[in-house]
């Protein structure tokens, strides 16, 4: 009988599932995407249920592809949107509200007094992060301080906290598995990445009851085995990551100095930095990137919040596309973006900019510009942003990149790689398999269950799909980066109350 690991990937606009075998081949796919629920603007919700429930689905749905059972599946990986903050009842295993997603902005006022407050550098030493919305920590206070009752029943120990993995291992567990693991954990602003363990100082002056939070482990371990009613018999829950630490790991990037860059919803840069942390001076966070056979290493991360999403926003609000895929030929249908700039800054900026005040603008409009060239120049931002974001992390390091390798849904784009590799003037490599996140804790729940023996198996499993070189001048170069600068400054605090 043949077995495979089943990695389930529950990303920020779908859950997907897939059955990987020992070449690291996916052997079947399933995916669906769910609801985004937008409030108010700037506000980001997601129904935990709806997510619990369209990753069962994806998942059934996978195994029914290849006529397999659960005897077929030798272990589950999880990997996950991160910082994504779900509270529920113990009892129920009803959420108390609406999931506050990563990209929801809502705290950020409340994340202006913490830094008035003066508390940044140590929050800073001992988390690895800076403060802002974008991390668990004042998600979950908010929701201790907005939901009626929430805070005396988290006090009396009714109400568990969890980011994304917690909640699936918890529900898949049926109730029984509480636990979180390291590299989600140093997404929450809670957790201390030296220590590895809930910081005590934090939770005190967030007024975070302790009681709530998982366990904290390792990525690479036997958490617990599903209730067998899911899938017709129990199965073991053998690996957890943050899907950005999760893709560094499917793209081996096991050696300190290798770094992978992700086009999903978001845009995700990391660099792993080994068993010590790495703190920059220019925005980037430091993040642990995995917990395996005893040893921690970190990585240093740039976070663009907008770069996949920038291409939904045109498919689904400008209905310019039907398709994200169509993206590619638009673009293509255009010499250059006719001056035309698309800044994504629909909930602020993340790395190196940390504003939550800036909003999305067009600039450089002329009474020649067409949807195409708004098409090329959304496409053109989420280059620009990394190439942003490797100039911090070779300030930081001291060291520069000589090839980028990518990964996430929109790294299929043809157009956006060559563009990535003009910009940077850098060889992009992009990878057969641009599944990279799902792999990664595919790798990770396959080590612990002994489907791969060590990483010499998994290295051998990464193999070239295409490389993209330069071919842009560097006069071009200096001209189009010139330009994206002087958008970025146009956009920056405008939200922010007079
Ligand atoms: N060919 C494409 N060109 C540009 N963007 C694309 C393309 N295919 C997918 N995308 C974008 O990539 C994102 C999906 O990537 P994925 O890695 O699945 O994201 P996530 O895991 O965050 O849900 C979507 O935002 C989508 O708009
Ligand atoms: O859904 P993605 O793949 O863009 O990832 C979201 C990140 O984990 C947010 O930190």
């Amino acid at each position: 009988m043949n077995t495979y690991i089943m990695a389930l990937d529950q990303g920020t606009t779908s859950c997907r599932c897939i059955l990987y075998d020992r070449q690291g081949r996916p052997v079947s796919t399933a995916q669906k995407e769910f609801r985004q629920i937008y409030p108010h603007a700037g506000w980001v919700e997601h129904d935990a249920m709806e997510i619990w429930s369209t990753q069962m689905g994806v998942a059934q749905e996978a195994l029914l592809k290849i006529n397999g059972t659960w005897k077929n599946v030798q272990a589950i990986g999880i990997t996950n949107q991160r910082e994504t903050t779900v509270v529920w009842d113990k009892k129920t295993g009803e959420p108390i509200c609406n999931a506050i997603v990563w990209q929801c902005r809502r705290t950020a006022e409340y994340c202006d007094e913490l830094k008035r407050r003066g508390l940044e550098a140590a929050f800073r030493e001992k988390t690895g992060l800076l403060i802002d919305a974008y991390f668990s920590a004042t998600k979950l206070r908010w929701i201790l301080e907005n939901v009626e009752g929430a805070r005396k029943r988290a006090e009396a120990g009714e109400l568990l906290f969890g980011t994304i993995e917690t909640w699936l291992i918890w529900k898949m567990t049926g109730g029984r598995v509480h636990v979180t693991d390291y590299s989600n954990a140093s997404r929450t602003m809670l957790f201390n990445i030296r220590t590895l363990a809930w910081d005590e100082d934090i939770l005190r002056e967030l007024e975070i009851p302790a009681c709530m939070l998982p366990e904290p482990r390792p990525s690479s371990e036997i958490y617990g085995r599903t209730d067998p009613n899911i899938f017709g018999g129990p199965i073991p829950i053998c690996g957890a990551a943050g899907d950005q630490q999760s893709a560094l790991f499917g793209q081996t990037c096991f050696e300190a100095g290798e770094v992978k860059n992700t086009y999903g919803t978001g845009g995700f840069l990391l660099m792993n930095t080994g068993e010590h942390p790495v703190f920059s001076e220019n925005g980037l966070l430091t993040t642990i990137a995995w917990g395996i056979d005893g040893t921690v290493n970190y990585a240093l991360e740039g976070s663009i919040f907008v770069s996949g999403a920038a291409v939904q926003w045109l498919r689904d609000e400008l209905e310019l596309l039907s398709d994200s895929d169509q993206s590619e030929q638009m673009a293509e249908r255009v010499a250059d973006s006719n001056g035309v700039y698309v800044v994504p800054a629909f909930v602020g900026l993340g790395a190196p900019y940390w504003d939550p005040y800036a909003r999305g603008a067009v600039l450089g409009l002329t009474r020649g510009a067409n949807k195409n060239h708004l098409v090329r120049a959304t496409l053109e931002s989420m280059a620009y942003q990394t190439w942003e974001l490797l100039q911090v992390m070779a300030r930081d390091t001291g060291q520069q990149i000589v090839a980028l390798k990518v990964d996430g849904g929109a790294s299929a784009n043809n157009f956006l790689m060559q563009f990535q590799s003009d910009i940077l003037d850098r060889p992009v490599l992009r990878p057969k398999c641009i599944e990279t996140t799902s792999l990664g804790a595919a790798y990770l729940a396959g080590l612990a269950s002994g489907y791969w023996k060590g990483r010499a198996d998994i290295l051998e499993n990464w193999q070239m799909d295409r490389t993209f070189k330069s071919n842009m001048t560097s006069e071009k170069r200096e001209q189009c980066l010139k330009g994206w600068k002087k958008a970025v400054k146009c956009v920056l605090g405008w939200a922010k109350r007079e």
